[in-house]
């Protein structure tokens, strides 16, 4: 008899590999922050004594879900320029916002608050864009979730950096200081091709490619972004990124909304990621990823919200929703993206985009316990022919029960158990207060 952390015996688990794969009677067996063990609920008891043991009757366990793109500080921003497209979106309110905005504290405010939302939506893992990368990363860690932060760069200077030289300088300083934390990872995160220069996106390939490190990107986001970067250097910019050899198994590029069949064939030849942000494209109307011509040619497409002043939520049971409905108007065809696919997208196609493909996004013995329970026992779940079915296509964020990150429980019967509710509903209305009356 072995003596473990945790025992929890569910309904069903949905381990995502192999794909499609409902497991029924099955215990899992967690220790040491990770997963043990996945085996006949009868035979648990006599091969493991647990420190905590969960009967968990009527839920359905999935690995913790991977939010591939946000901006997780602009939760503050939320509802605060709506309904325009995204240049007019970024340049005449957004930016504006932040230059004024954007310190330590809002990011550390609008951070905590966008973790709250992430615990009780099922995330566990996220990879994050966003000023002031230390204080975010600081404030992930402290409330238990797992994130790849982005050491930024954009060519013009914020309250964080100066120029493109200092963005690097204090993200690899950030790096350095904080990459031995198991929660934490980091990629370079040049904002996108018409923000960052030829020069600055040489040398971070060249330092990718030294620290082994993934590179995330907004990229090919809308078709006048395309046009206009036409205009100024005579080539696309998946053609630029493609010369500077920034097209690799490393690069996460997101949105990707503009894509010709050779573009496509170049990304499965080359091995990048593309993250799909299915409701901030619809909301911003930038266009439509054709997330199943990707799948086919063999791209790992993983899912992402970005922000919350864009989607407006960090709902990534709406956007796997959203992922496959869409997936079937854009391709004509019922059949694109079924559910089982967009739960991958939404798991284990985030952590291989991350770099963290081998750590998390699957129920697999030997990787973190990042575990989220999701209560399939109410009216709206019956009939229950599929699990997967009713989680992708009629389920919510808040059938979301419990939730671990490393085996660690940041969600308890829908309490958080590390970020005060009163103290987050109190700096929002600070920061809402703030930036109402100044506008
Ligand atoms: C350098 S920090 C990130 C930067 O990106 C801005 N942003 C947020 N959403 C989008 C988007 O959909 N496309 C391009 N840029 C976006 C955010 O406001 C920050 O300035
Ligand atoms: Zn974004």
């Amino acid at each position: 008899m072995q003596t473990i952390d945790t025992l929890i015996f569910p309904r069903w688990i949905v381990p995502v590999e192999p794909e499609g794969t409902v497991l029924e009677g099955i215990a899992l067996a967690i220790d040491q922050g990770r997963i043990l063990d996945l085996l006949p609920a009868d035979v648990a008891p006599l091969r493991y004594a647990a420190r905590q043991s969960l009967q968990l009757p009527t839920h359905c366990l999935l690995p913790g879900l991977v939010n591939a793109h946000t901006h997780l500080a602009m939760n503050l921003l939320r509802g605060f320029a709506d309904d325009l497209p995204l240049m007019r979106w970024l340049q005449e309110h957004i930016w504006p916002t932040e230059a004024r905005w954007v310190s330590e504290s809002f990011v550390h405010d609008g951070t905590q608050l966008a973790a709250a939302e992430l615990i009780r939506g099922g995330v566990t893992c996220v990879n994050d864009m966003y000023f002031f990368p230390d204080v975010s990363a600081r404030a992930l860690a402290a409330a238990g979730l797992r994130a790849s932060i982005g050491m930024i760069v954009i060519e013009f200077p914020s309250a964080w950096a100066t120029d493109a030289e200092d963005y690097l300088a204090k993200g690899l300083v950030l790096r350095e200081s904080l990459r031995h934390d198991p929660l934490l990872s980091f990629c370079f995160a040049p904002h996108a091709p018409y923000t960052v220069s030829a020069a600055t996106l040489t040398r971070i390939r060249a330092l990718a490619d030294e620290l082994d490190a993934p590179i995330h990107m907004h990229v090919h986001e809308t078709a006048g972004e395309i046009t206009q970067f036409e205009q100024a250097h005579g080539c696309r910019p998946l053609q630029q990124l493609d010369r500077l050899g920034l097209l690799s198994p490393a690069l996460m590029a997101v949105h990707m909304t503009q894509l010709d069949d050779a573009e496509i064939a170049r990304l499965a030849d080359t091995g990048v990621s593309v993250v799909h942000c299915p409701e901030s494209n619809l909301k911003l109307a930038s266009g439509f990823c054709p997330t199943a011509r990707l799948d086919a040619a063999g791209v790992n497409v993983a899912l992402g919200t970005d922000g919350a002043a864009s989607n407006n939520d960090l709902d990534m049971f709406s956007e796997m929703r959203s992922a496959a409905l869409l997936a079937k108007a854009v391709a004509n065809d019922a059949s694109a993206v079924p559910a089982h696919q967009a739960l991958r997208m939404a798991t284990l196609n985030g952590a291989r985009a991350i770099g963290l493909g081998a750590q998390t996004g699957s129920l697999v013995p030997g990787k973190w316990a990042d575990v989220i329970a999701v209560d399939l026992g109410d009216l709206e779940s019956q009939p229950l022919f599929n699990p997967i079915s009713q989680i992708v296509y009629a389920s919510g964020r808040h059938q979301v029960s419990d939730v671990w990150v490393g085996g660690r429980q940041l969600l308890r019967h829908r309490e958080l158990t590390t970020l005060d509710r009163e103290m987050l509903l109190a700096r929002a209305e600070h920061w809402r207060t703030q930036i109402a009356t100044a506008h």
